[in-house]
């Protein structure tokens, strides 16, 4: 269960979000520049909320007292701009912090990115770069995954498939989602609770 109450000045609004997901998939949804990064971004670490708690199983992220080091929350979290190792090869990146071999394999081979082990990031295209960051995100068997945008390269046939794959891995692992999209159509199919950000604010 992951248990967010935070505010966070940004540079036009503050960030305020209060929420509980249990192991659901919540979609987040919201204009450009409303603040959905923001908010992944102080779940993960990369940036510090100003007041507030953030707590994953019992586990305290964020609090008065102090702040989880990144690397010790065990989240997967794919970035809207990849993030891929760019001095590593797609396999490289894949096995950083990976946990089941076999599971890799398998995702690799569905998500038709096996043929693009040897190559490095630069090498490939946008759509197979979302890919590979999904795989490497879903490699980690995380407590909570956070995935931005993580679709949205990718064609009609190909999206179906990771949407499908989320969809069994979720069933599977019964762990927390959330996902930022721009798509509608998206929202309705694989999120079990919309929330839209609007100005830095949260809206069920
Ligand atoms: N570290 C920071 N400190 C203060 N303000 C920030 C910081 N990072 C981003 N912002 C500001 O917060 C606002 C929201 O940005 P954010 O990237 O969270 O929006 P977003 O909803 O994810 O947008 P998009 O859909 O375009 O990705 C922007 O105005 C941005 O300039």
């Amino acid at each position: 269960m992951l248990q967010v109450d935070i505010n966070k000045r940004l540079f036009h609004f503050e960030l305020e979000a209060k929420f509980v997901l249990q192991s659901q998939i919540m979609v987040l949804v919201g204009k450009s520049g409303s603040g959905k990064t923001s908010l992944l971004n102080c779940i993960a670490g990369i940036i510090q909320p100003d007041s507030g708690n953030i707590l994953l199983n019992e586990q305290t992220f964020f609090s008065s007292a102090g702040s989880l080091p990144i690397q010790r929350r065990k989240i997967g979290y794919l970035f809207q701009d990849y993030a891929l190792f760019p001095h590593m090869t797609v396999g490289k990146n894949i096995i950083y912090g990976m946990k089941d071999e076999k599971l890799t394999r398998r995702l690799m081979k569905e998500l038709q990115i096996e043929h693009l082990e040897e190559y490095y990031p630069h090498e490939i295209s946008g759509g197979e770069k979302q890919r590979v960051a999904l795989v490497r995100a879903l490699a980690t068997e995380p407590r909570l995954l956070m995935l931005d945008e993580p679709f949205a390269a990718l064609d009609d046939d190909t999206r179906d498939l990771a949407h499908q794959q989320l969809l069994e891995l979720h069933t599977q692992w019964k762990i927390p989602i959330i996902l930022v999209t721009h798509s509608k159509r998206e929202a309705e199919k694989l999120g079990d609770v919309i929330y839209t950000m609007e100005d830095g604010k949260l809206v069920i």
